[in-house]
Order: C-alpha cells, then sequence, then structure tokens
C-alpha cells in the first residue's frame, strides 16, 4: 500500500532510539523532550487512525502539564473531549515501542483489529503549550498525520479552554467592594496567562485582575504555579501578597486551579481542589434545592482529596461522595453515572459534568413562565453554570470564573469559603526505587498489594497518630513512588511521610539515598 511506503520514508526521519520503552500513562506520554520525537510521529499517525475509525476530529494535545519546562508530553483526545480507550491506550504503548523496522506492521495490526477503511478522511487537531520543544515536536505529529493521509486544518497554542463565558455576566453585575473584586492570578508563565490577558478587560467590572508570571521573563511551572503551590505549601516565589488577598495559581497548560492567602498572622491558607468541589457542590445543591429540582448530586474525589473534606461533604453537606483512582479520566467516568457530578483531584484538575437529563430539566425550569421568581433565578444560575463550565476536560480559566461567581453571588470571601472545614496537616514526599511497577495498589489506591509487608508497615505506622492516613502508589508520570500522609498536626503528617517513605525505600527497592526526615 501507498500509505506504507510513506509511513516508512517519513518515520526514518523520527528515529526511535533503540530499545527505549515508554508507557501511555495517567496523561499519556511524558518525559524529557529530547526522548520525545518518535512518539510524536507516531501518535500523530494514531490520531489519524483513531480519527478514520471514529470519522470525527481527533486531538493530539502536546504538553507535559505541571511539569518541569525540560519535559513534554502528548495525550490524545476523542471526539467528545474525553481520554482514550483502554484498548487504544494500548495501540499508543505498542506503536511507541515498536523497533524502527517492525513500524509498518504495528500499524497494519491497528488497521487489521479496528478493521479501519483507510480511504476515509481523517482530520486531527493538533494543540500545543508554550514549551520551547513544542512547536518542534507538534510537527513531528503533523508529520506523522500526513503520512497516513491526514489532515491537520487547525493547530496552535491552547490551554484546554472553550468555556463561554456566562459568568462575565454574572460577575459585571456583583456588588462587590474593589476589595473583593481584586484577584491576583499566577499563570505560571504558562498559557493560561495569554488567555487571562485577552478577557481581562471584558471583566473589570466585576473582576480585577493582577496578572503575575504572565511569561514575559520567568520560566514556565519554576517556583510558581498550582503543583508548586500545592506541593509546597506556600505562595509562589517572587508574588509579593497583601494579608487577606484573594489569590489564585494555574498550572502551565491552564487546567488546574488552587486558590490561596495569607492571614495577619503572615500564615498561609491553601484552598485546593477539595476546596473547590466543596465550594461548587454547595452552590449547586442550594441552587437545586430552590429551583425544586430533584437530581442527584455527587462529589468525585481521589485518595489525595483531605480527609476532612470528604467527612464535611459527606457528613455536613450530605452529598454523595466517590473516591476514584489518580488521573482524571477516572473521575470523569465516575463523575458521569449521576445528574451532576463535580470532580476534583486535590491538586485542582476538575471540573462539574451535567447530564443531558439534567441540562433538559434546568433549561425547562428556566423557561417556564410560571415558575415564581426564586425557581427562576436558580434556574438561570445553574443553567450559567452549565455555559461556563467545560465539560469536557478540566479548564482552569471557566473554574476560575465559576468560583468568582459563585463567591460574588453568595457574597462570600476567602476566609469564608476557606472556614467551611479545616484541612488535616498533610505532606507528599516521592520516593526513587528501581522499578516502580513492584507497587500494586487497590481499593482506588488506598492500599498496596505488593511488595508484601508494605501495607502492614504503613498500617502499624498511622497507627502511631492521630487521625491519620496514608497511602502510597507509583506515579504515572513521573519516575517516583508517591507517599501521602495526613494526621492531626504537621509535625506528625512530616513524621509519618517520612517513616512511610523510608518504609518503601526498604521494602520496594529503594536507591540512592535513604529519605531524610524533613527540616
Ligand atoms: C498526586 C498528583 O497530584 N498526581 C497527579 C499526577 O499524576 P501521578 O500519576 O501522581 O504522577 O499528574 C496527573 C496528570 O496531570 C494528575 O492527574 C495527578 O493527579
Ligand atoms: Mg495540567
Amino acid at each position: 500500500m501507498a500509505e506504507f511506503q510513506e509511513v516508512l520514508k517519513q518515520s526514518a526521519l523520527h528515529p526511535k532510539p533503540a530499545g527505549l520503552c515508554l508507557q501511555y500513562g495517567t496523561a499519556g506520554f511524558r518525559t524529557n523532550a529530547k526522548q520525545l520525537d518518535h512518539i510524536m510521529f507516531r501518535m500523530g499517525m494514531l490520531a489519524t487512525l483513531r480519527s478514520k475509525k471514529t470519522q470525527a476530529t481527533i486531538g493530539v494535545m502536546v504538553t507535559a502539564s505541571h511539569n518541569p519546562e525540560e519535559d513534554n508530553g502528548v495525550k490524545l483526545v476523542d471526539p467528545m473531549g474525553e481520554m482514550l480507550t483502554p484498548a487504544w491506550e494500548d495501540y499508543a504503548t505498542q506503536l511507541a515501542n515498536a523497533e524502527q523496522d517492525d513500524l509498518a506492521r504495528a500499524v497494519k495490526e491497528v488497521i487489521q483489529k479496528e478493521a479501519i477503511d483507510m480511504s476515509r478522511e481523517a482530520n486531527v487537531f493538533v494543540g500545543k503549550d508554550t514549551r520551547s520543544s513544542s512547536p518542534a515536536l507538534s510537527q513531528a505529529v503533523i508529520d506523522g498525520v500526513s503520512a497516513l493521509g491526514g489532515h491537520t486544518p487547525l493547530h496552535g497554542l491552547v490551554s484546554e479552554h472553550k468555556g463561554e463565558c456566562a459568568m462575565y455576566l454574572l460577575l459585571n453585575a456583583s456588588n462587590r467592594t474593589d476589595d473583593q473584586k481584586h484577584l491576583c492570578v499566577d499563570g505560571a508563565n504558562g498559557i493560561g496567562a495569554l488567555k487571562v490577558r485577552e478577557m481581562e478587560h471584558h471583566l473589570q467590572k466585576g473582576l480585577q485582575i493582577s496578572l503575575f508570571n504572565d511569561g514575559s521573563k520567568g520560566k514556565l511551572n519554576h517556583q510558581c504555579g498550582a503543583d508548586f503551590v500545592k506541593v509546597q505549601q506556600k505562595p509562589p516565589a517572587d508574588i509579593e501578597i497583601n494579608p487577606g488577598e484573594r489569590c489564585c495559581s494555574f498550572d502551565g497548560d491552564a487546567d488546574r486551579i488552587v486558590y490561596y492567602y495569607t492571614d495577619s498572622d503572615g500564615r498561609f491558607h491553601l484552598l485546593d481542589g477539595d476546596k473547590i468541589a466543596t465550594l461548587i457542590s454547595t452552590f449547586l445543591k442550594e441552587l437545586l434545592t430552590q429551583a425544586g429540582l430533584d437530581l442527584n448530586i455527587a462529589v468525585v474525589q481521589t485518595a489525595y482529596a483531605n480527609g476532612s473534606s470528604t467527612l464535611y461533604l459527606e457528613n455536613t453537606m450530605k452529598v454523595i461522595v466517590k473516591c476514584t483512582k489518580t488521573g482524571v479520566k477516572h473521575l470523569h467516568h465516575e463523575a458521569q453515572k449521576f445528574d451532576i457530578g463535580v470532580y476534583f483531584e486535590a491538586n485542582g484538575h476538575g471540573t462539574v459534568l451535567f447530564s443531558q437529563a439534567a441540562v433538559e430539566k434546568i433549561q425547562q425550569l428556566a423557561e417556564d413562565a410560571n415558575s415564581d421568581d426564586t425557581k427562576k433565578r436558580a434556574a438561570l444560575l445553574l443553567q450559567s453554570t452549565v455555559n461556563v463550565i467545560n465539560q469536557t476536560v478540566g479548564d482552569a480559566i471557566s473554574d476560575m470564573l465559576l468560583i468568582e461567581a459563585i463567591l460574588a453571588v453568595r457574597g462570600m470571601t476567602v476566609q469564608q469559603w476557606d472556614a467551611m472545614y479545616t484541612d488535616l496537616p498533610n505532606r507528599q514526599l516521592k520516593v526513587k526505587v528501581s522499578d516502580r511497577r513492584v507497587i500494586d495498589t487497590t481499593d482506588a489506591e488506598r492500599r498496596a498489594v505488593s511488595p508484601a509487608g508494605l501495607q502492614d508497615a504503613i498500617d502499624s505506622l498511622v497507627k502511631k497518630y492521630r487521625q491519620a492516613r496514608s497511602f502510597v502508589r507509583p506515579s504515572g508520570t513521573e519516575d517516583v513512588v508517591r507517599v501521602y500522609a495526613e494526621a492531626e498536626t504537621q509535625e506528625s503528617a512530616d513524621a509519618l511521610a517520612h517513616e512511610v517513605s523510608l518504609a518503601v525505600y526498604r521494602l520496594a527497592g529503594g536507591v540512592g539515598d535513604e529519605p531524610k526526615p524533613l527540616q
């Protein structure tokens, strides 16, 4: 076939380093940008096959999100904005790891298994973030698409943002004081900063943004951004924030957001994904009651959710809470089972899903001339929420607009929001091991089933501390084992995280120096 001549010719320009083996993980392929050229080419081909199969446009996103600027990554996005199905993730891994002279065969195998009609048209949308490696790598994707005869009608910088801006109206109509209107935004020197600059002037009446880390000098995600703020539990390095001032940080590709402020004693308060989910679900639940709509609402979290948030949601707010494995695709899938599914990872990656039935009921009520004012207002607010929230993948900018609108509508300060519940002190650490796959987990990653003895060791360490919980899992985006611990005090959380790290180091083949206690 003509296509395969082209595959062979083109792929020789994007050769695979012999022996290199990478896995399609939590967020696609992600590693040092230098190792990714052949992966990009091959994912361009796979996206073309997927497009021919589904007869729809497939997205390929070149980004490594919150990871350092030297890294990059790639993930495929299905027609409705969803992540790839497991069978296609396997194809991705097979294509990525096929040696150079075996590539044509690997491609043919996918075509046969999926019975793809190669005469069909294929369209692939290639998006990239602002990393220095992204232009060349996205070109490699485009080469892969053309090698199989696909088209790339659109490509360019994207932030995974496509929410409508119904919230502009709401925000501009609110009567907040100038202080309350002010928001510091840390753009992590990434794509989110560019988007904020674009929309700033539409918002001036309702939201006054001071933008930091706008990409004009600093490095992407370096000492700033949502991941830095969440994991380090402190503000971005070079931002001066006044006590009480409301701030938020995006990550490099603007699909995560966390809020924070420092109080008059200089203490840092983080409002992470769990607090965001709590704010949004509380707001939506109130509106459902006011609207008299009988729709179920659930919050989906992962094991990283702070224990206090889970207790508050279950016992005080009385919403359904579900726990899934790490990775938005798992949360997304679970959230789809409800009329309204609010899902957020603790790191600030998340969104709200409304079922078709829910959207229709809300719309009916909003258009119903006979409903009273309270009901109508509630229905309209629900409708604005549906419109602003990007229902396909997390989007920091629509999340920010929604959060700002909720605070404005409820007349709520960041301090009042923070006081909904108090986080248990917690700590996240990383441990290097020779092969992180020796750790196998169960129960939504909350328990380790291998290596032998590790879970028992964690259980007995946890018993030493009050209100304590800890778990370990292999990262899907970095070559490390992640350790999480929470407890009644920061000292306990730190000590527990360190002790569990040592157990991992000893029982799961730690490499390098033994983990040291936190200072
Ligand atoms: C603890 C943590 O924050 N893990 C992150 C991180 O995955 P790991 O598999 O833990 O490396 O990156 C994922 C992709 O962005 C994100 O979905 C996930 O929540
Ligand atoms: Mg991201």
